[in-house]
């Protein structure tokens, strides 16, 4: 008999729905390994593999049967996709053109040895970015540089900023996973691209005010104000535009700082200097690598408060999503200080959902773990913090806790398929 691959739902689908996989036609109890592959835009590979045993009708349903061994273990349906590995080190996968989806081959092969397996079936499967019927708008208006992705429903729908991490250039996976749920979401660039600021030395918060009063006074986007979606760098930018600017509604920080880190923070006739740092607190992993999480000083000592964000200042609610295992920074300590400062101010209590043994970069589901990179500003590989299991449970709670936080804020249908942990 022939062995088949199939998944369920069949055909292309989005990055962050879970599929189900599902091997026919093996022997009763036959031993198999499966392996899964892609290659980003760059060429960068990047594979997993989990050994598993067919059930006595010589089925294999990835929801029913446990990996016993490879790149996870247990009964993970999604484990071979959050469990890539790059063949090089130091590569994190990002998509770069989300008008094209990555193909991830899957192979079934025979036995549990590690090598010269007898392949019995394969099948490519297409998990694209785009949902049908998402359009793509690049925006180029007045000092604005972004691209802005609306959904098919009818307008007006709610619109969010989304902004990255330092590192330039303009990622654009997450903003256009999120306009498949009902949202219009402008990924927005702010340094090291096309005709803005080529670094980070002084970032001018006029230009974020420009790009949400744009995405406020576009057609299809209702108000009275937009949501902020911003990592890392991009999540401590969020924090300061909802301190000084006007027009927020709502904003979600996954693993920002609430101080101002790296360069000079300027409003009006306001500055924020950058937070003090000491090069002595970085310590070396094993690996090589540089582990910077001591590095930045306390917002709440001598000269380094001027640094702290006046989160007070802000009129919107706050969702916290933390990485407990962040080796960028401290973003737990920096969301319950950033709670403690809006709260001694008599503002709302924010929402702050900490994940254990989660790292810096919390994705969308099923992105792998980056253990280490390149940190742009540090210049030297860092480790990003997180274990692949922890991380991978945590992208897939806090892409919902977010959805539902802007649904819930911001309006719109809901459009979000309810991913299984
Ligand atoms: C010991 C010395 C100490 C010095 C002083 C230290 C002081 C420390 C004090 C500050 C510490 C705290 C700072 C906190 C900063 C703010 C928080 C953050 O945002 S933290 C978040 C910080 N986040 C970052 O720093 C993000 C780092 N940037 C990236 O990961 C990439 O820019 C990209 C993947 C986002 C896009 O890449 P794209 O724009 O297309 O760029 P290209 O294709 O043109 O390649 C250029 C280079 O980028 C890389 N590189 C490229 N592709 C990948 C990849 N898939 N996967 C991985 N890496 C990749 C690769 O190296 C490549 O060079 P090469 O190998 O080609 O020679």
């Amino acid at each position: 008999m022939t062995v088949t691959v199939t998944l369920e739902p069949a055909g292309r689908c989005r990055w962050d729905e879970p599929v189900r996989i599902v091997v026919r036609g093996l022997a009763p109890g036959q031993p198999v390994t499966l392996r899964a592959s892609l290659r980003d835009e760059k060429g960068a590979l990047f594979r997993a593999h989990a050994r598993y045993c067919a059930d006595a009708a010589g089925l294999l349903d990835l929801e029913r049967a446990p990996a016993l061994g490879g790149s996870f273990t247990g009964l993970e349906p999604m484990g071979l996709f959050w469990a890539l590995e790059p063949e090089k080190p130091l590569r994190r996968l990002v998509k770069r053109d989300v008008q094209t989806p990555f193909a991830v081959e899957l192979e079934v092969l025979d036995g549990h040895e590690p090598e010269a397996q007898l392949l019995l079936g394969r099948a490519v499967h297409e998990r694209d970015f785009l949902a049908p019927g998402v359009r793509r708008e690049p925006v180029r208006a007045g000092r604005v540089r972004g691209t802005l992705f609306l959904p098919p429903e009818p307008a007006p729908f709610p619109g969010i900023v989304d902004i990255s991490a330092a590192g330039g250039g303009l990622l654009e996976y997450r903003a256009s996973l999120l306009a498949g749920k009902g949202f219009g979401v402008m990924a927005l660039a702010y340094y090291n691209y096309e005709d803005l600021p080529k670094s980070l030395r002084h970032v001018h918060l006029e230009y974020f005010e420009e790009a949400v009063n744009y995405l406020l006074n576009h057609p299809q986007v209702k108000g009275p104000g937009v949501g902020l979606l911003g990592i890392s760098k991009g999540g401590e930018l969020c924090l300061s535009m909802a301190s000084f600017l006007k027009g927020i509604t709502a904003a979600v920080i996954i693993n920002g700082s609430v101080v101002n880190v790296w360069g000079t923070l300027h409003y009006k006739d306001e500055i924020l200097p950058p937070v003090g740092f000491n090069q002595n607190r970085i310590k070396m992993t094993k690996d090589g690598f540089a582990d910077i999480v001591e590095v930045l000083n306390s917002p709440l000592e001598g000269a380094d408060q001027k640094s702290f964000i006046p989160v007070e200042r802000a009129e919107c609610p706050f969702l916290f999503l933390v990485g407990q295992d962040d080796h960028n920074w401290k973003s737990e300590f920096y969301a319950n200080e950033a709670s403690k400062r809006l709260q001694a101010h008599g503002k709302a209590k924010p929402q702050v959902i900490c994940y254990p043994g989660t790292g810096h970069y919390i994705e969308p589901p099923y992105f792998p773990l980056c253990p280490a990179s390149l940190h742009t500003l540090v210049g030297t590989p860092v480790i990003w913090g997180g274990e692949p299991r922890a991380h991978a449970r945590a992208q897939t709670d806090a892409w919902q806790q977010l959805q539902t936080f802007f649904h819930k804020h911001l309006g719109g249908e809901k459009g979000t398929i309810l991913a299984k942990l």
